[in-house]
């Protein structure tokens, strides 16, 4: 089977919990990078063995947060030799707001992923939106480029929807399953 990586930064859990979710879908090795912006040691080494590469951070001030970005630039070593290139990549995002500029976030994770050579793996879900939808519902959100969660700023990471971290689930589950039928 594929290795399959979630690198990802959470200030307060919640992208945490995302992430795990995420994972558990694809049967992945988590990365958490640290609260200085930094990687477990063999972090890298991990990413590099990787057939996928799954993105995650909080939308922070409309954007990754600077931990994962500093990430993201340190992630300029490997781009120099284009050692990522044709790996699978994908994305999620958590944030307070419904909106809450997430679409930014997700869209950096995606061009972080194209500056690497990278093949991005979208979503794949319809969205809930009929009358009928609710927050527990997979994709509430109608997100398409990636996975989004939202915990309100006064709900705690045990707190997010039910239908936000199986949304993450099925993005992990969808990059393994590509991952697979690619023969990656
Ligand atoms: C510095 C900072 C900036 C934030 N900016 C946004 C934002 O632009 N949009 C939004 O919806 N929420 C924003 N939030 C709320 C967080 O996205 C939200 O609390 C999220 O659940 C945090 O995820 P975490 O627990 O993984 O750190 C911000 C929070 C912080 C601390």
């Amino acid at each position: 089977m594929s290795l399959i990586a979630v690198v990802y930064h959470s200030g307060y859990g919640h992208t945490q919990r995302l992430a795990q979710a995420v994972a558990d879908g694809a049967d992945a090795q988590l990365i958490a990078i640290d609260a200085d912006g930094n990687l477990p040691e063999g972090g890298w080494d991990t990413l590099l063995a990787a057939k996928a590469i799954i993105l995650g951070s909080p939308t922070y001030m409309a954007g990754p947060s600077w931990q994962f970005k500093k990430f993201a630039d340190a992630s300029s070593k490997p781009w120099f030799s284009q050692a990522w290139k044709d790996k699978l990549f994908a994305g999620f995002t958590n944030s307070a707001s419904i909106n809450g500029d997430k679409q930014i976030t997700l869209d950096y994770l995606f061009h972080l992923a194209m500056q690497h050579g990278g093949l991005w793996v979208g979503a794949g879900m319809m969205p809930a939106n009929s009358k009928a939808a609710t927050r527990n519902d997979v994709n509430w959100m109608g997100a398409f480029s990636g996975a989004m969660a939202q915990s309100p700023s006064d709900a705690s990471a045990a707190e997010m929807f039910a239908g936000d971290l199986e949304t993450g689930r099925l993005l992990g589950q969808r990059v393994a399953a590509v991952a697979a039928r690619l023969g990656a």
